[in-house]
């Protein structure tokens, strides 16, 4: 289990939050399981299986970078490139993710933080083209963010785990940049996880619950749901109960 955060230190970075970022696939957004048929899909033809331990190393990566260690991890290279198997899985995704769900939680957190006047904003490792299809139908809650990364902005040279994207998102906020410390990010993803950290940015992870339980250490705190999430935990405003809608 990551760290309880019961020191003085961890409770004093705690009180110190002001801004939050989050993830979108797999955290705001259910679109993890769309990445994991299309693989399972094209793996079945090679008679292999596709499993957690290979999702939690391609999670949250650039397409490109997924996409090599999809095709080396499970030895296919030689018959499929990371480029082909990009393109094969594109025509699949690309009628998915307009149907894509939120997750349990994530609009109850992001209207309360919002009308709170917390600073929020999107960090995401998926690229522009394919985060517009995502949030087609999500277009009011995503205009609450102050602003949103995606993975192909040019100040993000290197995907998840490098802090690039984190940086940038912090950059970015009104009279930027913030001080990591005071930065609480979202995320799903062992690499994002990481890349929060490498940052210097406090972490909530909210893992699937097929995901290792080994990759829960470096978060600060782990949730099996954004709906168990208490911001006065973190110094935030806490929900009033009667105003909040469970969704
Ligand atoms: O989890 P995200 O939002 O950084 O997205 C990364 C990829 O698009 C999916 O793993
Ligand atoms: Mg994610």
């Amino acid at each position: 289990m990551a760290n309880q955060g019961n020191s003085d230190a961890s409770s004093a970075r705690k009180a110190s939050i002001t801004h939050v970022i989050f993830d979108m696939d797999g955290l705001l957004l259910d679109t993890e399981i769309f990445y994991t048929e299309v693989q399972e899909i094209i793996l079945a033809r090679y008679n292999k299986t596709f499993d957690w331990s290979l999702k939690a190393k391609m999670m949250g990566k650039k397409a490109i970078e997924a996409a090599r260690v999809f095709v080396e991890e499970t030895g296919i290279s030689d018959s499929l490139t990371a480029e082909d198997f990009l393109v094969e899985r594109e025509e699949m995704l690309q009628k998915m993710f307009p149907t894509s769900d939120l997750m349990p939680g994530s609009s109850r957190l992001i209207h309360h933080l919002h009308a709170n006047g917390i600073p929020i904003c999107v960090a995401t490792g998926t690229h522009t083209r394919h985060f517009d299809l995502k949030t087609q139908r999500h277009g009011e809650l995503f205009s609450l963010m102050h602003h949103i990364v995606r993975g192909d902005d040019p100040e993000v040279k290197q995907g998840k785990p490098s802090p690039d994207i984190f940086l940038a998102a912090a950059n970015r906020f009104e009279g930027g940049p913030v001080d990591p410390q005071r930065i609480l990010v979202f995320e799903d993803a062992p690499s994002g996880v990481l890349a929060a950290k490498n940052a210097g940015m406090s972490v909530v992870m909210v893992p699937d619950a097929r995901l290792d339980s080994s990759y829960h250490e470096v978060a600060d705190q782990v949730l099996s749901s954004l709906l168990d999430f208490n911001p006065a935990d973190w110094g935030l405003p806490p929900f009033e109960n009667s105003s909040t809608k469970l969704d």
